[in-house]
């Protein structure tokens, strides 16, 4: 008889988006994200940090200031990270996995690229009309959004 406590799909999936939370040097929301295709192969992964180049102790991490001086005009989300670090050809059909619902401009990208499924775990800032505006495209387009939900177990990630 097969071991009946494996990863499902989603568990694995949203542990990967996970996991790649602990690369993000955000102190305040780090986010993870893993897009997968139809037939749940893992197609990219990625997570909230600074560009290539600018360096994540000279670049600022702050969430209030002058916007010159906050982390919102540097960093590269994690959505839109995943879409950019895929090297393939054929994101279309698939699916994201991401710790955070995504904001508007990850999600037109997510939109433009194809992706049909989001499974999200968090959606802190729903109330914002950056995931209201999220919401609308999505609803337009015909992509849908579903909340993660944890089938067996916790995902504990140790080494
Ligand atoms: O779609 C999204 C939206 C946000 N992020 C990242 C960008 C920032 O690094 C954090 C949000 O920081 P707060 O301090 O909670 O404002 O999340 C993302 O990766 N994807
Ligand atoms: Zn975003």
């Amino acid at each position: 008889m097969k071991k009946p406590d494996y990863l499902k799909w989603d568990e694995y999936f949203m542990g990967i988006a996970l996991l790649s939370t602990e690369r993000s040097k955000d102190p305040s929301t780090s986010v993870g994200a893993c897009i997968v295709s139809q037939d749940n192969k893992i197609l990219s992964v990625g997570y909230n940090g600074m560009p290539i180049g600018c360096s994540d102790d000279d670049f600022p991490w702050n969430r209030e200031g002058s916007p010159y001086d906050t982390k919102y005009f540097y960093v590269c989300h994690a959505e839109m990270n995943a879409i950019l670090n895929y090297t393939g050809t054929a994101m279309h059909d698939a699916k994201i996995y991401t710790t955070l619902f995504p904001c508007n401009e990850c999600t037109k990208a997510l939109i433009q690229k194809g992706i049909k499924e989001i499974i999200y775990m968090c959606d802190k800032y729903s109330e914002t009309d950056s995931v209201r505006a999220s919401k609308r495209m999505l609803d337009a387009s015909g992509v849908t959004y579903r909340l993660y939900e944890p089938i067996n177990k916790d995902i504990t990630l140790s080494l």
